[in-house]
This record gives C-alpha cells, structure tokens and sequence, in this order.
C-alpha cells in the first residue's frame, strides 16, 4: 500500500531491478490481454500476486517506484477499434486489503488522516468493466471505458443499446453536467449459454463473465452488445456541475432517482465492526448476488472527508476495495476420463492439475456428459479455468484458448463401456446420457451399488467402504449385493482383504458380519435406499415407508398398478432437481480429497465418479461415511442425493420438458405425498427385474427386516409441523435427526419458508439461519432440539430464538 512508511533508501541490487523489469513488462503484458483484447492468460489472482511481488521490491527499493510503474498507474489502456476520449474527471482503481488485518489498518489509518470518527459506506465490489457514461442537460452523450484513467474508448453507441442505461434523466431538474461511474457486467445465470453459443458458432468462449461483458461491451457491431444482455451497476460521480452530493449514500439516492442503476446493497455503518459484519454477510452470501463479486468496497461515506483524503496517482485514498478468496484460477486439463456410476451412467470427468481454489485443492472436475464437454469447448492439454464457489462444486468454465498447445486433442466419448466392455447404450430418458446396460454385473456398477448400500444414507454399514465392497466382489465372495447379508466367516476367508497375514480371519471380517447383523433391523426407507432405484433417494424412500410401511406392501401396490412408462413425465422432476446439485458435490468433494494428495483415488476410475464420496472413502482408507455426512449437509433437499445420485442430472433435464398428461388409470403410487409418477414409473420399472426381485428375496431370506413397526399408536407430537435442519449436529446425524422428526408425525424440509415450524442449527450453519431468523422462524440449537423431542413443540418454542435482523442491508 502506498502509505507505509518508507524504509531508509537503498539503492536497488541487480536482481532486483532484473526482476522488477521482468515483473513490468510480463504485467503490462497481462494488461494488454486483459483490458484490450479481452483475453487474460492468467487468472486475476495469479495477476495481483505478481503485481503484489512488484510492490514488494519497490518497498524494499523505492527507487524503482517509478511514475510508469504497473503499481503507479490505472493499468488499462485503450485500443485503436475505437475513438479515444478524455474524461472530464480521471477515473481511477482501487487499493486493495486480503485480509482482516490489512483491512483494520486501512480503517485505522483512514479514520487517523480524517481527523475524526468516519462513516463508511460498504458496497459489493461488482466484477465487471468499468464504464464513464457522461450525462449533460440529462442527456446521455457519451459512454467510454476507462482506458488508462485519463482516456478511455468511446463505446456510446454499444452504451446505448444496454437498456439499464436510461437515455435522459428522470426529473424535471437534471444537473448541467454529470459524469456517472460504474460497472457494466455480464449476469453469472445467463454465462454457460452465451459461452455455448459461442462455441456453437466456432468462436472463442470467454474465461469467465468479466472478460464476457468486456468483450460484448467492446464490439465494433453494437448489434452484437445488444444481443447479449449486459447490466449496470452505478458506484459513484466523477465530474459534475449542477449537483452537490454531500456524501456517496446521497448521491446514490439522487442518482436512483434519475433513474440510474443503482445498487441497494449498499450499507452504511460506523466503523470496523460494521465493515467486518458486511463482508462476512457477502462473503457467505456471494452467489446470491445476479453479477460477480470479487469482494467488498469500503468508502468515506461525506464528500468532504472524501476531499480531504484525496488519491494517489492509481486509487482514492478514501476507498479500499477488500477481495475475498479467489474463487477462480487456471490450470491444465490432463486428462478427460469417464466414470461407470451405480446405475450405470457413464460421466466424463476431467483430470486436472491439481491447484488450489476457494480454500481447496482440486484435481478432478465433473464434466456431466459429452454435450457439456463440446458446449465448454475444453480440449485435453488446454489451460482451463476452474471455478469452486464456496460449497458449490468446482466447475470447469471454459479453456484459455490463447494457450492451447499444438497437441492439444479433443475428447471423444466411448462407445463401449471402460470397465466390462458392453456396448454403451443411450440412457431411456435422456438424449444426451449414456449407459452402459450391462447393470447387472458390470463391474463398475456393481462396486458402486455395494458400495452405496453401505454408505450413511442407506444400510450405514460401518467397515464396509470402497476398498471392502471392491474385495468382496474381486474375490468372487459375493457375486452381487443379493449374497451380502447371507456372508459366512468361511466366505470371507476366501478373500485375501479380510485375513490376517497369519492365516486368522482379520478384525475387519468380525466387525462386518457383526455389522451386517446389526444394519437387519435398520428402517424400511434404508432398505429402499440402498436397493438403488433410480430416483429414490432418502426423501421418496421415507415417504413409501410411511405410507405402506412394509416391502411386501410396496410390491404389491407396484405389481397393481402397471403403468405406462412412455406416459409418465416428470412432473416432479423439479424436486429432483435439487438434487443436482448436491449429487455433483459428492463428484468433487471426492475429486477434492483425492487431489489433496491421496493419489490412489484419482487413479481408480470411481474417483470421479458419481458416487464419489467412495473415493474420498477408500483414498483415506476409513469409511466414506466422512464424505456422505457433508454430503448431507444440507438436508432434505439434499436427502434425494443420495438414490438420484447420477440420475439426478438426468432429472434436471426432464425438468425442461412439458410435462405430459399422466395416465388415464388411476395410480394409487404416484398420488402418494413425495413420490410422483417419475419415481412410481422407476420403481415400476425396477420391480419388473427378475434379478432385482431376487435381491429383495436373498435379502428378507437373510433376514433383512423390511418392515416398520408402526408409529401409528406412538404421540405424534410433530404432527403437520415441517422442520428444516442445518449445519452439523454432534448427537444425530442428518438421517437420524431426520428420523426423529417423522418417527414423531413431523417432516423434514431443505428450505425454510414462513411456514416452517422450527429450524434446527448445529455447527456451521448456512444461510438458513440467516432466513430463519429473518422471517422470525424459532430457531432451535441442539439442546433446544432435544427438547423439542422430549417434550415437545411448545417446549421448544421457550428455548427458541426468534429472529433479530439479518446482517444484509436493511
Ligand atoms: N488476469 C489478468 O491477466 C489481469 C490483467 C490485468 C488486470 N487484472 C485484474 O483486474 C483487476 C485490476 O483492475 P482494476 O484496476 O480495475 O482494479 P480492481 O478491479 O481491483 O478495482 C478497481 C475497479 O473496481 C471497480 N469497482 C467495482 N465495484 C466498485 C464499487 N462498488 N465501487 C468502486 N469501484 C468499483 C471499478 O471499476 C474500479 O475501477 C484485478 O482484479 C486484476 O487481477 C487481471
Ligand atoms: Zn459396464
């Protein structure tokens, strides 16, 4: 930062004026690509490390801080496509904080040079391009890019054609002149089509959507500007006559009211704790926000303060922008592999170099199918950009296209399947998906069923994990999950994985059959889980249970209602939809954890997979319940995850189709409260197998209980009362809490709405919370939950917390 205190003068050694010029010319170089041709090779992280080396060596040896220094200037420039133009006011950049302690500093030091206590004003910093757009008599007359901060590149006519932009003022009373700041930027929803059509059309896809809405901006044709949608969000003044703000919110307002694009995220507040509290709210609540944001804006809210303070050659001493994590880097695409999934979808993944994002490692990304991987337009050997939101999974954006090597190849999707060699066949219900068929004994898929049944959702079998359920089969012990429950001590002795080196059978034999008996008398909703059918995850598989209650009623009420398959649409695929999402993480949290150095994992082709927690399991060698558990994370809506697992992308796109007409016959299945025609047609479907039904037989003959004991007869306490758990419980886990509730008459939703009754918060909570508190649900901490189940609702409410304000703007 320009402010510290200089050291005593050296004179600069030779390496380091080596490589301050070196660092130079490779930033401006940078810069060019970035704001010119719209095309970085390098992500704006890597970008201010180095410009943060530079900064380094002058502050070591300020004789380098030259006036033409990348640290000295505004760093952009402007291109001869279009006319230069002044500014009637310079426009600048902004200095920057990584973290709290740089941030404290700056406030201290701000409030210091102030003379005084100061009001700040926090906005969200927008990730966009930076626009001048120059108001006279109310009229627009100009638009210009910053360019270097005294001229910019006259880009009116593209300006005109954003309809955010108003053309005149509103009012009777506009100033003589203004000069309005802000950021023009791509909306992140509409992103993955544009890049898409790009490709599409043979052209280069943009990195990511700041270069999206400085490429568009800057189009010779501002036909193609108008095309594409772009936004504005106004963050302050330059030159003006006419108008005297006497503090930012004001001139806010003021802009507002003329009809400017103003923000209403913005948040005054009185010092350090107040500028904590807003970056921590957007911190978590970043990709809730339509444009991109790379952090936070911290500003002296009075002009005059904002005069006293006044800039430096590149940035306003009276504003510091502070940047969250990057939540975007490139790396190398090494590979793109296919993965065989538990019913049997088979998944492009990429291999990646493993590189460090939003506070994780990543080495593998899934890729969904081979339409996504044409649509990104990534070739195997590209430089890619890679982006992890927080929780969200890390997604493959797009390839530096500038950098793809001369043997850089493109991916060609299988025709036959990796692990058993079936010719793969298209997936019944989607047009993009394939499969392999071969669901009963390809390999693949077998390993991931047994693997899946074992897992928290399911049977929650303890000691059987990827390794385990691969041993079993490998060794011929059980030739599917049918023979599971019937394992004998002399069956496991056959396999090398469960003896000893002495010849004794291993512990972790004992501790299977022990825990294959002990999972028998597990509820029926776990049964139906871990039988795999497609789209009968915990949530639907809860729902049977209650409502039939036992295996032999649901196979009866199937085998009655015959349905016609072709008929049936998902009408409630949007429910599934939700489990997308969650379904992916699982594909990246695994891809995390074996970047993070448990090679093996990225090696075995479950890695990537959709079940992929297994390889995050079986790289750690304990259970992969870890992996499940954070999977389950978010409750209910995620509860799906687990049984739509692959299928679960395949919901979200039935979700785009109209929805036909159901069936003429009525189908007592379909009716039932969380099942629905698409997931009555699967389990349909799945009954009809003869090998499927032979399961379910080896299963009750082994013992396997299949029936619940009715809660009927039990108070029903929660009766009507829909609750919604989050962050991390220490004495239940997701499914047990959530077996607690409808064990009680109660349901357990994903989302908290008005009418939700309580919301349940253990460590770590999301933005639920949040809502809760601000929609005044009661909000329930552990304690507060057990006494909701000992003693009930009205109980509870006494222990409850009920909304104070959320930490947003108000
Ligand atoms: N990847 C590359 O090769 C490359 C090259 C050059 C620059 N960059 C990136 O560009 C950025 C540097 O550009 P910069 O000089 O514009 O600095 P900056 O992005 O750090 O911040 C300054 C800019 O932020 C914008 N801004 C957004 N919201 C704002 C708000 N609420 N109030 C005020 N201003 C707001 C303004 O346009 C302002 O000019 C860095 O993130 C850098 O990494 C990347
Ligand atoms: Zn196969």
């Amino acid at each position: 930062m320009s402010d510290e205190p200089a050291p005593v003068v050296k004179d600069p050694t030779p390496q380091a004026s080596a490589r301050h010029a070196e660092l130079s010319d490779e930033l401006r170089g940078h810069q060019y690509r970035y704001y010119v041709l719209d095309s970085p090779t390098i992500s704006d992280a890597e970008f201010d490390k180095l410009l943060r080396e530079l900064e380094g060596i002058e502050a070591e040896f300020p004789g380098l801080r030259t006036p033409d220094s990348p640290t000295q200037n505004v760093g952009g420039t402007f291109s001869t496509l279009f006319t230069p133009v002044e500014h009637a006011e310079r426009m600048l950049s902004l200095d920057n904080v990584f973290d709290d302690a740089e941030l404290a500093g700056w406030v201290e030091r701000t409030v210091r040079d102030a003379g005084g206590p100061v009001e700040f004003i926090c906005e969200l910093k927008v990730d966009g391009l930076a626009i001048n757009l120059t108001y006279e008599k109310g009229r627009l007359v100009r638009g210009a890019t910053r360019g270097d901060g005294r001229t910019g590149e006259d880009v009116t006519s593209n300006v005109r054609t954003i309809r955010e932009i108003p053309e005149r003022l509103a009012g009777d009373d506009p100033p003589e002149l203004l000069e309005v700041r802000g950021e023009i930027y791509f909306p992140v929803s509409a992103f993955a089509d544009l890049n898409a059509s790009l490709v599409e059309q043979g052209k280069a896809p943009f990195a990511n959507p700041r270069n999206a809405a400085a490429g568009s901006l800057r189009q010779k044709d501002p036909r193609v500007t108008a095309s594409r949608g772009l936004r504005m969000v106004v963050h302050g003044i330059g030159a003006r006559a006419g108008f005297t703000p006497t503090s930012q919110s004001h001139a806010y307002e003021a802009l507002k009211a003329w009809g400017l694009p103003t923000s209403d995220r913005w948040k005054l507040v009185d010092g350090l704790p107040g500028v904590r509290d807003y970056i921590a709210y957007y911190g978590e609540h970043r990709h809730d926000v339509e444009h991109e944001i790379d952090g936070v804006v911290i500003k002296c809210d009075p002009v005059a303060i904002q005069g006293r303070l006044g800039s430096t050659s590149r940035a306003p001493r009276w504003a510091i922008a502070y940047k969250y994590p990057p939540e975007e880097v490139t790396t190398k695409l090494l590979d793109i592999q296919v993965n065989v999934g538990r019913t049997g979808r088979v998944t492009p993944f990429a291999v990646l170099e493993p590189v460090k994002v939003a506070g994780s490692t990543v080495g593998l990304a899934t890729l969904h199918n081979a339409r996504e991987v044409e649509r990104k337009g990534v070739w195997i050997g590209d430089t890619i950009v890679l982006r992890k939101a927080g929780d969200v999974i890390p997604e493959v954006l797009g390839p530096v296209i500038d950098l793809r090597p001369d043997d850089a190849r493109q991916f060609v999707m299988p025709t036959t399947c990796p692990a058993c060699g079936t010719e793969l066949a298209p997936a019944k219900e989607s047009d993009i998906d394939i499969r392999c068929p071969n669901t009963r004994s390809c390999p693949a898929q077998l390993r991931e069923r047994v693997f899946h049944l074992a897992g928290r959702g399911a049977f929650d079998i303890e000691v059987l994990g990827y390794k385990a359920a691969q041993a079993l089969l490998d060794s011929g012990v059980i030739s599917d999950e049918g023979d599971l429950f019937a394992l004998t001590e002399d069956q496991l002795r056959q396999s090398p994985f469960f003896v000893n080196q002495d010849g004794s059978l291993g512990s972790n034999a004992v501790k299977l059959l022990e825990n294959l008996q002990t999972v028998k008398d597990r509820p029926l909703w776990r049964v139906l889980v871990a039988l795999s059918i497609r789209h009968v995850g915990p949530t639907a598989a809860q729902a049977l249970a209650r409502q039939f209650g036992s295996m032999e009623a649901i196979e009866a009420i199937v085998a009655a209602t015959p349905g016609s398959v072709e008929e049936a649409v998902a009408v409630e695929a949007a429910a599934l939809d939700s489990s997308v999402a969650a379904t992916a993480t699982d594909v990246l949290r695994a891809g995390e954890s074996a970047a993070a150095g448990e090679g093996a994992a990225v090696g075995e082709s479950a890695a990537a997979g959709e079940d992929e927690v297994a390889g995050e399991g079986a790289a750690v060698g304990e259970s992969a319940a870890a992996g499940e558990d954070e999977v389950a994370g978010e409750g209910a809506a995620v509860g799906e995850s687990a049984a739509a697992g692959e299928d679960g992308v395949a919901g979200d796109d039935e979700a785009g189709r109209p929805a036909k007409k159901a069936k003429a016959e009525p189908d007592v299945l379909s009716t039932v409260e969380g099942v629905g025609p698409t997931i009555a047609d699967s389990l349909r479907e799945w009954f009809a197998v003869d090998w499927h039904r032979d399961i379910v037989r080896q299963w009750r003959e082994a013992g396997v209980k299949m029936a619940d004991e009715r809660v009927d007869e039990g108070p029903r306490p929660l009766e009507g009362m829909t609750l919604v758990v989050t962050g991390t419980l220490a004495t239940h886990s997701r499914d047990q809490a959530t077996e607690a509730v409808t064990s009680r008459g109660g349901k357990v939703s994903g989302s908290v709405s008005k009418k939700t009754a309580f919301v349940v918060v253990g460590d770590n909570p999301g933005s639920k919370y949040d809502k809760a508190l601000s929609l005044k649900v009661p909000v329930l901490d552990e304690a507060g939950f057990a006494v909701l189940l000992a003693d009930g609702p009205d109980a509870a409410r006494e222990v409850a917390e009920i909304g104070g304000d959320a930490t947003g703007k108000g």
